[in-house]
């Protein structure tokens, strides 16, 4: 097929005659307020209207040309250069698909002040190509001509705040960028940092490419969070999957050196994913930022600040530092974790404040599943006290008690439908393509609620009447495969003799995804003694679940794998000392009987009853002469 049939294959709304969007096009610094209705902008640009010129770029997703974009009409004739994002081949029907998700934002992003100009979409020698407004160069530029390379800090919160500002809006239309990085930081003629990658690794979620030497990640390794780099299990992605790579651009913009520089992409994954390691934030920001950043990187993407929290921490800092004077003195150290509630970080509290009438229960300390201690189970708030000191306290009413408590606000959490997040959860109706259990993200006041399950590269989404409490699973626990599971979703080890073996949570992630050490297994070398497990495909195993005592023994030899091998040395050890001290006794016996029998005899000593006859002889003899000298 060429490329004027793949254009008109492609052109999908009936409407549009010609190729309105032309009329319309124009300073996008400027004109952002005046876009036309959606019924007019089309995306489509006919591919013989963009010259390619000479590429600029070569990106984890594509290259980037320098190109011109000829646009006319009756009354006017003009040529525009652009910067197009070629991207990797796909498969037609792929490609439709990404046209498709495309045309859906095209305009949205177009209202976007803090985004590149989108001038539309084509296909050249099968490839999509992305029409961008060319700017004259990125952050990363700038910072290449710097002294030290790295920007001060008052830039980097002017920087900071434009980009926050452009991202937030990207979210609320529902995109994620995945890819936030100094070189995506373009810069226009205000001084204004520009999105120069509006999400495109998101729009490309799901789709295969065709150039199997190219490693599809979802971003780049550098700035990419730990969900990002599997989402469908270690995930879901979600708007404060950004925030990782908000914070990872902001250090390299503040220290000149790339997150994680001169590492592979599988040390980085080693690092970030497996040993839970953090880049490191540079000492003497404003305490406001150098806390948001800090949050930035929490592990788990609920404990993370979102987009608003960081804009509104660069705003004041910025505005302190106008008024202060300089911030100086900046040098790197490791992170240091802030104090949490019961495990919760305050970005993780922020995310559901409570308001009068709302239906609370106490909180649970993070991965405790140990009932509570306060007699105040569930109530009704009926008055906030937040204080000149932000402590954040509720008046809550329970039923039966006169006067309303005044109970902290973060040991609260909102309950709506019998759910509260952090619940775990499964969908009524089953599906295939993810685990059934998962892990409740949200639930609005009018029940609408997001869960994340494995399986799912994003939050799935849909009403609280769908789903249905699961068990709880907490770090700490045992658990193994349950008897009717044939094939894991994920590796499992077994025990000799070919039965699963029995393992210890030590983490759970954000979509329920459990991560399981097996102290009881001796593993020799580099092979691996962690593993994953769908939380509905397993079962808790305690002393008290398991029948009789060999089954609890066999517990017992969960905890280590040292057990088995002591128990069994002991075992012989106890064996050893048993029969010796039955050997004695029943030595004492018998050397008794036999000095009956010996006195009987006229004989003496017991190894006579049974020496052959001449040693027994001389004994004898002996033993007579011995007695005799004595
Ligand atoms: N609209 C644009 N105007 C000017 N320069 C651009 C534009 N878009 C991208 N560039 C520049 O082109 C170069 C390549 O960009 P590209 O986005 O392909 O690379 P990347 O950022 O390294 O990778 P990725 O594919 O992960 O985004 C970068 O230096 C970038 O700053």
């Amino acid at each position: 097929m060429d490329q004027g049939q793949m254009a008109k294959q492609i052109r999908v709304p009936q409407s549009a005659a010609s190729f309105e969007y032309e009329l319309f096009d124009g300073d996008p610094d400027n004109l952002r307020t005046v876009v036309a209705s959606p019924t007019q902008i089309l995306p489509y640009i006919d591919p013989a209207k963009l010259k390619l010129k000479h590429r600029i770029g070569r990106g984890t997703f594509g290259d980037v040309w320098l190109a011109t974009h000829h646009q006319s009409a009756d009354d006017f004739d003009e040529y525009h250069e652009v910067a197009v994002k070629m991207l990797p081949p796909m498969t037609e029907d792929l490609t439709q698909t990404f046209i498709e998700r495309f045309e859906g934002l095209f305009l949205k992003c177009r209202e976007i002040q803090g985004v590149c100009w989108l001038h539309g979409i084509s296909i050249i020698n099968g490839k999509i190509c992305i029409a961008m407004k060319f700017y004259e160069g990125s952050i990363a530029d700038r910072m290449a001509w710097l002294k030290g390379g790295k920007l001060d800090l008052s830039h980097v919160l002017r920087y900071g705040i434009n980009l926050a500002k452009g991202l937030l809006q990207l979210h609320s239309i529902g995109l994620l960028v995945l890819n936030l990085k100094p070189s995506n930081f373009l810069v226009n003629d205000h001084d204004q940092l520009v999105l120069g990658d509006f999400g495109i690794p998101y729009l490309l979620l799901g789709i295969p490419l065709l150039n199997s030497d190219m490693i599809l990640r979802l971003g780049t390794a550098n700035y990419m969070a730990p969900e990002q780099w599997e989402p469908k299990i270690r995930g879901p992605i979600s708007s404060e999957t950004d925030s990782w790579g908000f914070g990872c651009s902001i250090v390299e913009m503040l220290t000149g050196v790339q997150p994680w520089f001169g590492k592979s992409s599988d040390e980085i994954y080693q690092s970030v994913v497996i040993k839970h390691e953090k880049p490191q934030v540079p000492v003497g920001l404003p305490p406001d930022v150098e806390n948001v950043i800090i949050g930035c990187f929490e592990y788990d993407l609920r404990n993370r600040p979102l987009v608003k929290d960081i804009l509104y921490a660069f705003e004041s800092s910025l505005r302190a530092f106008n008024g202060d004077g300089e911030w100086i003195g900046l040098e790197t150290r490791g992170l240091v974790e802030k104090s949490n509630h019961g495990g919760y970080t305050s970005w993780y509290l922020s995310k559901n404040p409570l308001q009068d009438g709302d239906t609370v229960r106490l909180r649970k300390p993070v991965n405790t599943c140990k009932p509570q201690t306060m007699d105040v189970h569930k109530g009704i708030v009926t008055g906030l006290d937040n204080g000149a000191d932000k402590s954040g306290f509720a008046l809550v009413k329970i039923a039966g008690v006169q006067n309303p408590l005044r109970v902290q606000e973060s040991t609260l959490e909102r309950v709506t439908d019998g759910f509260a997040v952090g619940d775990w959860v499964c969908i009524k109706e089953e599906n295939d393509k993810s685990s059934s259990v998962g892990i409740l993200h949200s639930v609005r006041r009018d029940g609408s609620v997001s869960v994340g399950f494995i399986g799912l590269e994003t939050l799935w989404r849909g009403n609280s009447s769908e789903l249905q409490m699961a068990k709880a699973y907490h770090v700490g626990q045992f658990i193994r495969l349950k008897e009717n599971v044939v094939t894991p979703r994920f590796e499992w080890p077994r025990k000799r003799g070919g039965a699963w073996a029995t393992g210890r949570i030590s983490q759970v992630l954000p979509n329920g995804c459990l991560v399981v050490n097996f102290p009881g297994r001796l593993v020799l070398g580099d092979e691996p003694n962690s593993f994953l497990a769908d939380p509905a495909e397993v079962e808790q195993v305690s002393f008290d679940n398991c029948a009789g005592v060999v089954e609890k023994y066999k517990h017992v030899e969960d905890f280590h794998w040292s057990i088995r091998p002591l128990t069994i040395a002991l075992g012989v050890f106890t064996a050893m000392k048993l029969s010796m001290s039955i050997g004695r006794r029943v030595g004492a016996k018998l050397n008794k009987r036999q000095r009956r029998r010996g006195d009987q005899d006229g004989r003496v000593g017991s190894n006579a009853t049974w020496l052959p006859p001449p040693f027994a002889n001389i004994i004898f003899k002996e033993g007579v002469h011995t007695a005799a000298v004595r």
